[in-house]
């Protein structure tokens, strides 16, 4: 390993946004795959390569057929294990999981089951060792529209009391290009009034600058992607200013959103604007997260490198930008102790 690639994957690092079913690595696919032959699923559906791009509905498509693959309580159990492990392996030692809670007929999985799975995969981990906090945030999928959001809401609202701080927190994501934000608005709004955290995917599309506006009122505990809030973009300086105002941390995704086809190249990247202006959020934003590491093909120790070469930023930038990331989690009960770790691993590092 190369001395560059050493740095960042030894680097602690927190990882604040990641789809559990985005996550499933190649190796955890071909288990699923092997469970489920009568699919005749191949691994080129399930992943988006190096160099390759697709629009955003084909990336959709791809989560379809892993929802085929993770049907039953077991795979859950399986996939979150995995995805928690190899974080773990990846250097991150504070993980927020999300996952929107599915009901499967055929198997007899509810969603309550599923989110009780992912809890259980949480614990086990924790019993076996592994050297990684993870919390969980219930998500919701915007094209299930108002009901459905409700319920998850409630949902999410009793694993909050039950689970002993595990569930922290609510995340709205799903096709930025179906439904509306208006719709969501009274969940969103019950949400944080019992004391779940919010992040929700905001103007990851050029069309939602209305609904960023609504949506930022609530006021958001994150974003996710913000690709398009700033002016130069077709965003609005309203929008900047509601995000300034309240210093919402941006949870940005660098491959995603370029394999996605929402930001043209690494350069074009919105990191740099936010990083630039010095904006508190941009700096905890190493809550710059791989968004879906299994889909497309990476992991946060190159997310960081890759930012850290685009930009031009140094090891000790990056350091930086990791530690204050610890800022953004939703567990502040934890955030003392990870910076504890943060100091005691620093001179591994950096050789002082
Ligand atoms: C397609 C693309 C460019 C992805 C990156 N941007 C995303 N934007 C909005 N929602 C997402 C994104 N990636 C994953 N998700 C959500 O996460 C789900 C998969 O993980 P899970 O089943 O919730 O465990 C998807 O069905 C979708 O609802
Ligand atoms: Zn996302």
């Amino acid at each position: 390993m190369e001395e560059a690639d050493l740095f960042y994957r030894q680097l602690p690092k927190v990882e604040l946004h990641a789809h559990l079913n985005g996550s499933v690595s190649f190796s955890t696919i071909e288990k699923l795959v092997a469970r489920k032959p009568h699919l005749n699923i191949e691994h080129g559906m399930t992943a988006i390569r190096s160099g390759q791009r697709r629009t955003l509905d084909e990336c959709f498509q791809v989560f379809k057929v892993i929802h085929q693959l993770v049907d039953t309580e077991e795979d859950i159990l399986m996939v979150a294990k995995d995805v928690i492990r190899e974080f773990a392996a990846d250097g991150v030692k504070y993980l927020e999981l999300r996952s929107t809670p599915r009901k499967e007929k055929t198997t007899g999985m509810t969603k309550r089951r599923y989110v009780e799975t992912v809890i259980e995969a949480i614990r086990q981990c924790k019993n076996e060792g592994v050297d990684i906090e993870v919390r969980f945030l219930v998500a919701v999928d915007r094209r299930n529209g108002a009901e459905v959001a409700m319920e998850t809401v409630k949902l999410a609202e009793d694993f909050m009391l039950s689970t002993g701080g595990l569930v922290v927190g609510l995340d709205l994501s799903g096709d930025p290009m179906v439904g509306h934000g208006r719709d969501l608005l009274p969940a969103l709004q019950k949400a944080k009034n019992c004391g779940l955290k919010l992040s929700l995917h905001l103007s990851e599309v050029p069309s939602q600058a209305d609904e960023s506006e609504l949506l930022l009122n609530i006021p958001p505990d994150r974003i996710g992607h913000g690709t398009f809030l700033h002016p130069e973009v077709g965003g609005s300086q309203s929008l900047v200013d509601k995000v300034r105002k309240h210093n919402t941390p941006l949870e940005l995704c660098l491959t995603s959103n370029v394999k996605g086809q929402t930001v043209s190249s690494y350069s074009q990247h919105h990191f740099l604007y936010w990083y630039q202006m010095g904006h508190p959020s941009v700096l905890c934003c190493a809550c710059f997260q791989t968004d879906d590491k299994g889909v497309f093909c990476t992991d946060l120790s190159q997310e960081y490198q890759l930012a850290a070469s685009t930009f031009n930023l140094s090891q000790e930038d990056m350091w930086t930008l990791s530690q204050k990331a610890i800022d953004c989690t939703f567990a502040p009960d934890l955030q003392q102790q990870l910076h504890q770790k943060w100091l005691e691993l620093r001179p591994t590092l950096f050789q002082l």
